[in-house]
């Protein structure tokens, strides 16, 4: 467990940040392999008894979720007859985590925001890195800066006019830093990023939509130091090999940004001129389905979707792009077919009849060398035709699809100013309860509405996950998404093939021919969670031969569980956490099920997800 004490003191300053990262990153190579060596593997440490605030009721449903049948049914029947035990005389919501006081709840709270647990150690490079990672987030004196920005004329126009926010006193420095250390129990304020109100509600104030950019720049900039000082070259791989971080560690699975290091370093080497990135470990390809595959199945493709891309009514007129979205500016991030960029249009009439700048986010689908016209109208038909078609709070909203002056198809999409969550997780290290709990139930609410639509994503994972300033979760990336079934039809059509990112696929694709795709997207959901919760994969992958999901498969069937699942303090969301990972996807519990949980219920989500038209 890092000393957060030392994490708190290393909160860097934000000005001048370039230099301050740089030394930073210097620092850390001065000392890289030596100290890369000097790492002990983290302790094991068990949270504190997980079971001292749990009901004996609790602990035997937790049990009883590694009998085969009992799993979803109990969480479901949980839901029906849960009660209100949950919310005090006062009406004030008190989850039982916050309730505790013991010191390591405090220390596994102090790190809300600014730790990243690459070594679980003290050493000076985990410290440095973890100085130079936090730079990304928020420092306070930043964050209180950030709230103002945040909630400006600028950004303003990025919240969804529709979404039902709850009112929220313009927050001061005296105010986030008691109420941070109303929930931290720590005399140093360490999140601005995510601010509780007394009566339970919470309120987000994210920036940097550029996260990603930054940190591939940060890494990319350690590995050509690296390159340049002739020594340092293995330290990279050092930290990554690093018995605590190493994918081929027994200790404790990847870690996110181990996960992402190695795919900026491998893609630096690759491709050093812009490469391609996706954070996902192992993530970076993409399996996109035999086109047998679909016929076989006798799977009903979206309308239009056997039409090549150029039958969709494109402009091509770069003018009337730049009418319509302004000039495409710095780059946001990137995917593995192309870039994302930001485009600013100016004197937009807001609703309230002032004029401002209208932020969008522009992302070009480049065609593979190596891929089939067929893959690439797939592709596009999927990400552009599915998501445009899809209307909810929870789901990017897409509004165009252009050819650019090269010939390349660019899809226009809302701009989302918080980043993704991915990039997110890694700056913080990992995330408390409340704030991950909120992401996770808009991101369950997001793929209800998906599965009601007949959409399943089939690439979840947090890369995929975009927020805006005040904390509202986007679904995005519909490039593997498919349609199983349509409006008139009953039956659904069962998905083949593997396809997304390793960590975060279910393990029927690895075994099945064909399988109900719905599930598939909530086990992602529970990886998803997990990842958020402890900054780390569950497994590399979800197969027999990866010794994490052996354990996990093992610890379902005993008493002590699966570690980093039992680390979740509370049962409630142990339980739906294991239901979702049911390796059976029949038995898996489904979204609904989910928010209709106790756990479900009684997370406080800022904000009210629901269909847009
Ligand atoms: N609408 C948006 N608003 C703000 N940032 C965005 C938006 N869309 C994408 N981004 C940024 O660009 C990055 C790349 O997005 P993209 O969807 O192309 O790739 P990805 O999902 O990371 O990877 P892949 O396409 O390989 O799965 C995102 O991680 C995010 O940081």
């Amino acid at each position: 467990m890092t000393d957060m004490s030392d994490s708190s003191s290393s909160i860097p300053q934000q000005t001048p940040r370039k230099h301050a990262l740089s030394s930073k990153v210097m620092q850390l190579f001065r000392s890289g392999s030596k100290s890369s060596r000097q790492v002990k593997p983290s302790s094991n440490t068990q949270p504190p008894s997980v079971n001292t605030n749990v009901s004996s009721a609790s602990k035997s449903a937790k049990f009883g979720l590694h009998t085969p049948t009992s799993a979803t049914t109990r969480v479901a029947n949980a839901a029906a007859n849960a009660t209100a035990n949950a919310v005090s005389k006062s009406g004030i919501y008190m989850p039982e985590y916050y309730q505790s006081t013991s010191p390591s709840h405090s220390s596994s709270s102090a790190s809300l925001n600014n730790q990243i647990d690459i070594n679980t150690s003290k050493s000076s490079s985990a410290t440095s890195l973890t100085s130079s990672v936090s730079a990304l987030s928020l420092s306070p004196a930043l964050a209180i800066n950030t709230s103002s920005k945040s909630l400006s004329p600028k950004f303003s126009h990025h919240s969804n006019s529709n979404a039902v926010n709850t009112p929220a006193p313009t927050p001061t420095a005296s105010s986030i830093n008691s109420n941070v250390n109303k929930i931290t129990n720590t005399s140093a304020p360490f999140c601005g990023r995510f601010l509780v109100h007394k009566d339970g509600t919470h309120k987000h104030y994210l920036k940097n939509a550029k996260r990603q950019e930054k940190l591939s720049t940060m890494i990319k900039n350690m590995v050509g130091a690296s390159k340049l000082r002739g020594e340092a070259k293995s330290a990279v791989p050092d930290i990554i090999k690093d018995p605590s971080t190493s994918v081929n560690s027994t200790k404790n699975p990847p870690t996110l940004f181990a996960g992402f290091m190695k795919q900026v370093v491998d893609m630096d080497d690759k491709y050093p001129e812009g490469a391609p990135i996706s954070g996902a470990f192992n993530g970076s390809e993409k399996n996109m389905y035999k086109s047998g595959l679909n016929e076989s199945s006798g799977k009903v493709a979206p309308p239009s979707s056997n039409n090549a891309p150029a039958t969709t009514p494109i402009k091509k007129d770069t003018q009337c792009f730049a009418e319509k979205y302004g000039r495409c500016q710095e780059v946001l991030g990137k995917g593995a077919f192309g870039v994302v960029r930001i485009c600013q249009k100016k004197n937009v009439s807001s609703q309230d009849g002032n004029k401002g700048e209208k932020l969008y986010a522009v992302k070009e689908f480049k065609r593979k060398a190596s891929e089939s016209v067929e893959k690439y109208s797939k592709r596009l038909t999927s990400e552009f035709c599915i998501s445009s078609s899809l209307h909810h709070t929870n789901i990017v909203t897409t509004l165009d699809l252009f050819q650019d002056a090269k010939g390349e198809y660019c899809e226009v999409m809302e701009y989302c100013a918080g980043g993704d969550l991915f990039t997110l997780v890694i700056a913080a290290g990992k995330l408390e309860y409340m704030e991950a709990d909120c992401f996770f139930k808009q991101l369950i609410r997001g793929v209800v509405y998906m599965h009601e639509m007949g959409v399943c994503h089939r690439d979840l994972k947090p890369e995929n996950l975009l927020l805006t300033h005040d904390g509202m979760l986007k679904i995005t990336d519909f490039g593997n998404s498919e349609c199983f079934k349509m409006a008139w039809e009953k039956n659904i059509h069962l998905s083949g093939g593997v396809c997304g990112s390793s960590p975060y696929i279910a393990p029927e694709e690895y075994i099945k021919a064909e399988f109900d795709p719905r599930p598939v997207d909530i086990w992602a959901c529970g990886v998803i969670y997990m990842a958020m919760r402890t900054g780390r994969q569950l497994w590399s992958s979800a197969e027999k031969d990866d010794p994490f999901y052996l354990n996990y498969l093992k610890g379902r069937k005993e008493k002590g569980g699966y570690e980093p699942i039992e680390s979740l303090k509370r049962a409630r969301c142990r339980n739906v956490i294991y239901s979702m990972l049911d390796p059976v996807p029949y038995r898996r519990i489904n979204g609904k099920q989910i928010l209709n949980s106790e756990w479900g219920r009684e997370i406080k989500c800022c904000h009210n997800g629901h269909a847009l038209k």
